[in-house]
């Protein structure tokens, strides 16, 4: 029997890259469809990307809604989602694409979001060392932020390895759709069009504290990073370059060689992770509309530092291809149910 599933926030970016990918999916039907100042429109209206679902009508976003369903995805601004979340039945598998229940430390959640903490959830990256097993276990998943998807991917191996210091200096470009689609005067075409600009630059920008929950949980040591992410003028896309300084003594004082075998064993059995070859390079283009993380690694013998690149899809392994994978592995299908590997291109 299919599994009945239900999407909030329905008429947002995330939740209609969720939609979009959920109707490939072979264990799945579409129940409610829920939405804030759209309820009442048709996805016809506000998604029309989504032929098949043209005449769904988005209803009221409550727990009334969302109930009665195997799985519900949460794809709402920050700090909805934990109330709603409470009054959801607690054999429901409840996927949240929001920052909610993303951290682990409630001083840095308050920090960066300003609130009271609403707790820590399951957090829904699998290729993180031992991810899988919890999620097998878990009825509620917190989904990465999409520029930690892609960094912790460039990077995590590296520090899991302790091939470098316990630092990173990240330097990430995005799409605008990562902003979501509520109207914003600074994310005007005519803003942003033949422009890039730097934002949340010196440790301002929230994703901050989960790169550094991530990569401390992997390497067992504190790592601290300067996090600078930047506004590109493209609908969708994250290219993250990162780098770290070489620790001495270890195998990435060898060269490349001893750094790629390190990441071609971390990825041999990833379906989504994608080591390029050496001399070629992640780009956004390669990744549209895929489920697939582009990673490339080099030795900067000079500088004394490892780049790691890496390039996603915000709103697929960014957001929507993300939660779909998690629930896959939490209710023991196969991962790559619905999920496209190949972009679009050109
Ligand atoms: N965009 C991205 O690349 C990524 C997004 N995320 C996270 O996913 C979540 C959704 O993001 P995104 O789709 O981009 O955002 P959008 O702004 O595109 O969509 C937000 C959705 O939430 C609904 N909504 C707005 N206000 C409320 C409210 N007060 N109560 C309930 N529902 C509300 C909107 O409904 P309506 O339009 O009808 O008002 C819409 O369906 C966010 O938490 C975001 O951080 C995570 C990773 C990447
Ligand atoms: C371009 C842009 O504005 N991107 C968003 C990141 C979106 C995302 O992944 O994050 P959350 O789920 O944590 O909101 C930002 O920098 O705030």
């Amino acid at each position: 029997m299919a599994l009945r599933v239900a999407v909030a926030g329905a008429s947002g970016y995330a939740g209609g890259e969720i939609l979009r990918l959920l109707t490939s999916h072979p264990e799945v039907e579409i129940g409610a469809v829920t939405a804030h100042s759209s309820a009442g429109r048709t996805l016809g209206e506000v998604q029309p990307q989504l032929s098949g679902l043209a005449d769904r009508v988005l209803k009221g976003t409550s727990a009334v809604a969302l109930r009665g369903h195997d799985v519900v995805f949460l794809a709402l601004p920050h700090g909805q989602s934990a109330s709603l979340a409470r009054e959801l039945e607690p054999g429901t598998l409840v996927v949240d694409c929001g920052a909610d229940f993303r951290l682990r430390d409630p001083a840095d959640w308050r920090r960066f979001y300003g609130t009271e903490h609403a707790g820590t959830w399951p957090y829904g990256l699998p290729e993180l060392p031992g991810a899988r097993d919890e999620l097998r276990r878990a009825t509620r998943i917190a989904v990465p932020g999409c520029f930690p998807t892609a960094v912790t991917l460039a990077l995590y191996p590296a520090h899991a390895r302790r091939l470098v210091e316990p630092e990173a200096v990240i330097v990430a470009a995005s799409g605008v759709s990562g902003a979501g689609r509520a109207l914003k005067p600074h994310l005007l075409g005519s803003e942003v069009m033949g422009s890039m600009t730097p934002y949340g630059v010196g440790g301002g920008h929230r994703h901050t504290p989960e790169l550094t929950q991530n990569l401390s949980r992997v390497a067992g040591e504190r790592v601290t990073v300067s996090f600078t992410p930047t506004l590109a003028p493209m609908p969708r896309g994250i290219l993250a370059t990162c780098s770290a300084r070489l620790r001495t003594g270890t195998p990435a004082d060898g060269g490349e060689e001893e750094v790629r075998a390190v990441f071609e064993a971390a990825y041999a059995e990833e379906p989504f992770v994608q080591l390029l070859p050496p001399g070629r390079w992640p780009s956004t283009a390669s990744v549209l509309g895929s489920n697939t993380v582009q990673v490339q690694v080099a030795v900067d013998p000079e500088a004394r530092r490892l780049v790691c690149v890496s390039a996603i899809d915000n709103l697929t392994k960014g957001t929507a291809g993300g939660a779909v994978q998690c629930m896959n592995v939490a209710l023991g299908l196969p991962e790559r149910l619905g999920l496209p590997t190949n972009g679009v291109a050109p």
